[in-house]
């Protein structure tokens, strides 16, 4: 089969940026992404995408209208696909079997059942979507269950691994694309149609063939190993705190080792993001179900490390503003849970600000990608707070640091944009309250410049123990 037809269930932070870049790469083959939300395909066919990330609005202007498609007939994008990538959300189970920990796979079930009922032809289904190992098999048996005659289905496992903010260089240059499929001749026919479609810009060295368990176990253990090394240096970062080393020179003295490299050992308040949490839960449920607590304890320790940092960071924040934040005003800069996103699940700007507005604090929150929607979404969640009208009354969303700040007790920087390394501190401290605190979760102010203007500043991995300069001591221009 040549592949000429390809459909996407899903138009989500992977579905959207995938597909317009295989409709980037491959001219000559038209993409459909579906998705069952009418409001998202309106955003994708509109001027502004749902989602933001560096180079994609390049890319589907490039593309849509010519052989990138968004569409909710996803009846049209089923029948005439000759393949079908399933690239919808797994989120953790909130409730049943498995609460809390595993994935909730009821939304690949019924994309692979919208299959089954619609197929016509012989489709190879890809999955796309994070799942936990031997996912492929259930939705083998759910198409293989309603074949009808003459249909003929292969399931191939394609785990993404692109990070948010980096989407479309990461899939434009991707280090590796991993094809998990049967080892049967058709299994085998499968897996290089699929090679056939990615070799269209990536190096075919740089394509990964295995059996489809594999391939499933390996993007869970991709994202358990890299939070695993944030985890490790943000457990040293305590270290550093109260020793007097500083954590950013030990992972520079660290990541000097070939062996272990310098990437993601950046200490900060916690990683975030929709993968990390879900993925590692999802890794421990497996193992637990294969009664291997051992392993499954041993990666509990991630997560809870990372709660650990969350806390302690939050806890550093409180303490230092005489242990009580009551009625003072706190700006948080950065709610996304990573610079060049909008996207906030699972940020750890989420769980400084719940405790900051429990403590009585008032928030004076700005993202510059985060819609304020999405923010109040966030604190007002019911799984976050049993009183939204307190959070309403004392959350103000601003749309510049600068308002952000004024009349603030103290600012909480939460999100590593670039522009916060560029404001002006001297213009910010006049307009604070004083003593001014910052607490710098993020690692990218100069801490030492911002001390000689006059703040008090708390960092990760770092003790600052230094007294602002006298200077700046008794100006204090706000009531
Ligand atoms: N976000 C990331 O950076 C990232 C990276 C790699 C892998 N993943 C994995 O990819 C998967 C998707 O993640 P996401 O962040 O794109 O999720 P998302 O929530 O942004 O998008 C999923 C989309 O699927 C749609 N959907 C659900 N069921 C459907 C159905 N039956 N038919 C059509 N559409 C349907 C939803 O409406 C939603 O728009 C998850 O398994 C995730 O773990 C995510
Ligand atoms: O040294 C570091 C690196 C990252 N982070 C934090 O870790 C979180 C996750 O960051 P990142 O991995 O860059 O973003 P994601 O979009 O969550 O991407 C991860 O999760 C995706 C979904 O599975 C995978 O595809 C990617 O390969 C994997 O990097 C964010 O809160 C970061 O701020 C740190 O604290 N320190």
């Amino acid at each position: 089969m040549v592949i000429e037809k390809i459909c996407c269930l899903g138009a989500g932070y992977v579905g959207g940026p995938t597909c317009s870049v295989i409709a980037l790469k491959c001219p000559n083959i038209k993409v459909t992404v579906c998705d069952k939300s009418v409001e998202r395909i309106n955003q994708w066919n509109s001027d502004k995408l749902p989602i933001y990330e560096p180079g994609l609005d390049d890319v589907v202007r490039q593309c849509r209208g010519k052989n990138l498609f968004f569409s909710t007939d996803i009846a049209q994008g089923i029948q005439e696909a000759d393949l079908i990538f399933i690239s919808v959300n797994t989120p953790t189970k909130t409730f049943g079997n498995g609460k809390g920990r595993a994935a909730d796979l009821k939304y690949v079930e019924s994309a692979a059942r919208m299959i089954a009922d619609l197929a016509t032809s012989n489709k190879i289904v890809v999955e796309k979507s994070t799942v936990p190992v031997k996912a492929a098999e259930i939705i083998m048996k759910i198409l293989r269950a309603n074949t009808k005659p003459g249909v003929n289905y292969q399931i191939l496992s394609n785990p993404e691994f692109l990070a948010e903010g980096t989407a479309i260089v990461d899939l434009i240059e991707a280090e590796r694309v991993l094809i998990g499929g049967e080892d049967t001749p058709d299994g085998q026919k499968a897996i290089q149609e699929l090679c056939w479609v990615y070799e269209h810009w990536i190096p075919a060295k740089n394509i990964l063939t295995t059996n489809t368990w594999s391939s499933e176990l390996s993007k869970l253990a991709a994202n358990a190993f890299l939070a695993q090394r944030i985890s490790s240096i943000n457990s040293l970062s305590a270290v550093c705190e109260a020793t007097g080393a500083d954590v950013s020179e030990v992972a520079r003295a660290v990541g000097r080792d070939s062996r272990i490299g310098p990437k993601f050992l950046e200490a900060s308040i916690g990683f975030g993001g929709s993968c990390f949490q879900k993925d590692i839960l999802n890794l421990i449920y497996l193992c637990e179900c294969l009664n291997l607590p051992e392993v499954a304890a041993y990666w509990q320790q991630v997560l809870n490390l990372n709660d650990y940092q969350k806390i302690r960071f939050t806890r550093k924040v409180i303490e230092s503003l005489f242990n009580t934040v009551t009625d003072k005003n706190i700006a948080v800069l950065g709610f996304s849970f990573k610079k060049n996103t909008g996207d906030t699940r699972e940020s750890p700007a989420i769980y400084v600000s719940q405790t900051l507005l429990d403590e009585g604090a008032k928030l004076n929150i700005y993202d510059p990608k985060v819609e304020p929607d999405q923010i109040m979404y966030e604190l007002t969640n019911p799984y976050v707070t049993s009183e939204p009208e307190i959070v309403k009354k004392n959350v103000e969303i601003h749309d510049t640091a600068y308002s952000a700040v004024t009349g603030a007790h103290a600012i909480v920087l939460c999100t590593e944009w670039d522009e916060f390394k560029t404001l002006d501190f001297q213009k910010i401290y006049e307009v604070m309250m004083k003593p001014a605190y910052i607490f710098d979760g993020r690692k990218i102010l100069n801490h030492e410049r911002l001390q000689n203007i006059g703040f008090h500043v708390q960092t990760i991995g770092k003790r600052l123990n230094r007294m602002p300069s006298n200077r700046a001591q008794g100006s204090q221009t706000m009531p």
